[in-house]
């Protein structure tokens, strides 16, 4: 079996409610972001959303970018860690649904979740609890199936633990070892003010292909205009990928800046539209697009998952639309 890509991540199942920001303001989280809390903090909040509507679908954010690229029809895997709960049986089969292969085997414990509050900006932000993810490590990874793919895949997010960066590293060093292109998403801002000389080190070192947002780029370079941002990075990492939430993105590749528009939409939940960005991106340049197609097929993409509730496409693509949107 060969792989697009190897996902590596924290396997989070999404519990959504959209709310007013007058009540996240008195459930005191920052909006915009992944805060980490313990289970109890979780049912707090989710007792004080009484009569408001709760969804639950699978997430994480790794996974929703394995998930995005099945969804256009790529071949991919994932390493991640579920327990033999009801939550993991859930994630586990949304992904097997997908003809994603994880072979982590399910763990004692309690499957992570992300309480996601959904605001009427279309901001989400984000409780997570890790539970069991937080225990995957690099025995957990598969070294057959990174060297079968022409990517791995690795979220920031998996620094917040050490058995989880230690996962991290090793999914790098094998994909050095065999050839194989690392893909990082600084995954939130949060995580330089923790963690900015190791991803510094990791964009100017083994990293192939560079995600962030503006805030993060802005808040790894010091500078301002997201070009000015995107090019600094682009002297540390061969590819880069800035997007720009509504303003679209630019990616940049052998010192061309290539500007992507974004895709019109009425923005109903931001949630996962980074990662459903990141899909596109992979899954082109895994399946013979340009980078300009591949940022064509990333804005469509991202623009649908915004335009719904959930980080996983309730519409797929099918094949001809693909092919449409990537050759725009
Ligand atoms: N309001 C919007 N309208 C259309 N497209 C959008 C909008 N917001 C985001 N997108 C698309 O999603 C991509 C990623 O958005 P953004 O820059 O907000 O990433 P992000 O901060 O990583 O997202 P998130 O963390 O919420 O998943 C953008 O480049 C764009 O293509
Ligand atoms: O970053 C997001 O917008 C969402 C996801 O990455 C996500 O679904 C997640 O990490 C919580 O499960």
């Amino acid at each position: 079996m060969k792989f697009d890509v190897y996902g590596v991540g924290n396997a989070i199942t999404d519990i959504q409610a959209r709310i007013s920001d007058e009540l996240l303001e008195k459930i005191g989280f920052t909006k915009g972001v992944m805060t980490l809390v313990e289970s109890e903090k979780q049912g707090h909040v989710l007792a004080s959303l009484e009569g408001h509507p709760v969804n639950r679908c699978a997430g994480g954010s790794a996974s929703n970018t394995i998930a995005g690229i099945a969804d256009f029809g790529g071949t991919a895997a994932y390493a991640g860690k579920l327990a033999d709960d009801e939550i993991g049986r859930f994630w586990l089969s949304d992904m097997q649904a997908l003809g994603v292969t994880v072979d982590t085997p399910l763990g004692t414990g309690v499957s992570g979740t992300s309480v996601i509050l959904i605001t009427e900006d279309a901001q989400r932000t984000m409780l997570t609890h890790l539970g069991i993810s937080a225990t995957l490590g690099p025995e957990d990874l598969s070294e057959e199936q990174i060297a079968a793919s022409q990517y791995v895949y690795v979220e920031g997010y998996l620094f917040t633990g050490e058995s989880t960066r230690a996962a991290a590293y090793r999914a790098i060093e094998l994909a050095k070892k065999h050839n194989v292109k690392v893909a990082f998403t600084v995954s939130d801002p949060f995580l330089i003010h923790l963690f900015r000389d190791e991803f510094l080190k990791l964009i100017a070192g083994p990293v192939d292909l560079l995600f962030c947002n503006l805030e993060e780029a802005r808040s790894l370079t010091g500078k301002t205009e997201p070009v000015d941002c995107a090019q600094q990075l682009h002297h540390l990492a061969a590819d880069v990928a800035l997007t720009l939430g509504g303003d679209g993105s630019l990616i940049l590749r052998d010192n061309q800046v290539i500007p992507i528009e974004a895709t019109p939409v009425r923005p109903i939940d931001t949630t996962g539209a980074g990662d459903m960005y990141a899909a596109g991106i992979l899954y082109g340049l895994t399946n013979g697009l340009s980078y300009r197609q591949a940022g064509h097929l990333a804005s469509q993409a991202a623009g649908r998952v915004v335009s719904q509730l959930g980080a996983r496409l309730s519409r797929k693509f099918t094949p001809q639309e693909v092919a449409r949107f990537a050759s725009l």
